[in-house]
């Protein structure tokens, strides 16, 4: 059997532990937690305070920051990026998206870029380009035979201007697998109108 069809069969081994995710990490209240830090970030953009005000902001942070900082734990054992069951698997560094489809044939997630994501009128390129990113590593995921596929070059169009704050659809694929190459495509759509594709190149590495 060649490696194209193994893949084809479906993926034959476990994922890794780290990809595996799990629902209770940093327990019930992580998401609304996480959801907190995102409308820090979403506030941020859109102020212009006072000294006063930001030094007072600043402290108040500041202590929350210490707060955080005495309670860490190793990244393996972390709740943020584990949480299967919160947008981007509750990391906040990633766009929210919320997975809608996952399989062999691909994954579709919802996604709404929010102020914090703002480039200029329009999501920045670099955050579509991340989420691309994010979304072939679940599709590769779902491919490999063996350990997980990294990211060698990854090349976006944007076609029309992609809107914060409104669900937009975006759908990754593994095209074809040529031994431990596997080429990825992608889209995002706000409704029938096409915002970007992507055409990337993952490659098979074991797991470290
Ligand atoms: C669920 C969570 C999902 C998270 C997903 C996130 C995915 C990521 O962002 S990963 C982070 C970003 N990527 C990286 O850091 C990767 C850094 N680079 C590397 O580790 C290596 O260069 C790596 C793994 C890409 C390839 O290295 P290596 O395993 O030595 O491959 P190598 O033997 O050189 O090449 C294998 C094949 O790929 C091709 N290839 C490798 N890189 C490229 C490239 N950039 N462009 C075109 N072809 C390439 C080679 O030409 C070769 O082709 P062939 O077999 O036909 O001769």
């Amino acid at each position: 059997m060649t490696s194209t069809q193994q893949a084809d069969a479906g993926r034959t081994s476990e994922l890794p532990k780290w990809a595996r995710g799990n629902s209770h990490r940093g327990g019930p209240g992580f998401g609304e937690l996480i959801e907190q830090v995102r409308s820090v970030m979403d506030a941020s953009r859109f102020i212009a305070p006072g000294d006063d005000v930001a030094r007072e902001l600043t402290a108040d942070l500041s202590r929350i920051v210490e707060r955080m900082q005495a309670i860490a734990v190793p990244v393996d054992d972390a709740a943020a990026d584990s949480r299967e069951d919160l947008p981007a698997r509750g990391n906040p560094s990633l766009p929210p998206f919320e997975i809608i489809d996952l399989g062999s044939e691909g994954v579709v997630a919802e996604i709404v870029f929010r102020a914090f994501h703002l480039g200029r009128l329009s999501a920045h390129g670099g955050n579509i380009s991340l989420l691309f990113d994010e979304l072939a590593g679940y599709a590769t995921m779902h491919r490999v035979t063996s350990g997980f596929a990294r990211t060698a070059f990854l090349k976006v169009d944007y076609r029309s201007l992609t809107p914060i704050d409104r669900p937009l659809r975006a759908r990754v694929w593994v095209e074809e697998i040529d031994g431990r190459k596997l080429h990825v495509l992608g889209t995002l759509h706000d409704g029938d109108r096409l915002c970007a594709d992507m055409t990337a190149l993952f490659i098979q590495v074991p797991d470290a």
